[in-house]
């Protein structure tokens, strides 16, 4: 596995004629099989940052590295597929397809990806089963409550066994319990899977869970804070 690096990258949007200053020359590590929470006020630069890591978007200068592979050096069909095989996305209002039911939902990546029907079959089963929905796999989003949506979409992040999962402001919609319910639920798939969690977030509950808390201002990181949890995890893998 590999850690996400950020090198000297800005980003800057433009609003007609005024440039908007949104990233400036960060740089980051982001950890494999961490969970990281990117923290600051509204308008500090999250959603940039985290649209960079999860190659949404391209940084104007400097270098962006995922998995390995330097994204600048990527065209935009490439990074697409790019982004299939190696990153999940869990956003604050879902976005499952509400036509689909939960299973087509968390099968859909796997679809793109050209996956066998009966292996997509076994690998949607285990993930609605580890998230608690074996039972609703045929419910569409529009039969089941917020957290439960929020439980197929964590489902249908880690479907294609990505290297790292992101999410902006995933309990953002949530009332505060099921919001925690969610929060242990992605702290369990992050260490039973092995992946990295990447969040945005503004909730004291998800900066509290985090491993890593990198703080950013005014489109600057102004502290990275790395907690040993190793004592936690331990306790939480045995249980
Ligand atoms: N598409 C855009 N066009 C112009 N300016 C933008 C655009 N997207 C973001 N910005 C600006 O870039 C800066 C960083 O925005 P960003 O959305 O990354 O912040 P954020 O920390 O995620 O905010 P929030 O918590 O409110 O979602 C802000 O000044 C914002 O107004």
């Amino acid at each position: 596995m590999y850690p996400v690096i950020l090198k000297q990258v800005s980003k800057h949007y433009r609003l007609g004629s005024v440039d908007v200053p949104a990233l400036q020359e960060v740089n980051l590590v982001i950890y494999p099989n961490r969970f990281t929470v990117i923290a600051g006020q509204s308008g500090s630069g999250k959603s940039t940052l985290l649209n960079l890591i999860g190659c949404i978007d391209r940084a104007d200068q400097g270098d962006v590295i995922v998995a390995g592979q330097y994204i600048a050096q990527l065209p935009d069909d490439a990074l697409a597929d790019f982004r299939a095989r190696h990153l999940g996305f869990i956003f604050q209002n879902f976005n499952l397809l509400a036509v689909l039911s939960a299973f087509e939902n968390v099968e859909y990546p796997l679809r793109m990806l050209n996956i066998p029907a009966a292996k997509r079959r076994t690998r949607v089963m285990d993930l609605l089963d580890a998230v608690g929905l074996a039972d609703k796999a045929h419910h569409r989003p529009g039969q089941l409550s917020g957290g439960q949506r929020q439980r197929v979409a964590i489902a249908r992040a880690l479907a294609p066994a990505p290297q790292l999962v992101l999410a902006d402001e995933p309990t953002a919609n949530l009332d505060s319990q099921t919001g925690k319910a969610i929060l242990q639920l992605m702290r369990r798939m992050q260490l039973e899977h092995q992946v990295s969690f990447v969040f945005s977030s503004h909730d004291p509950q998800v900066l509290a869970e985090a491993d890593d808390a990198v703080l950013i201002r005014d489109g600057r990181i102004v502290s990275v804070e790395q907690r040993d949890r190793s004592a936690v995890k331990k306790q939480e893998v045995l249980v």
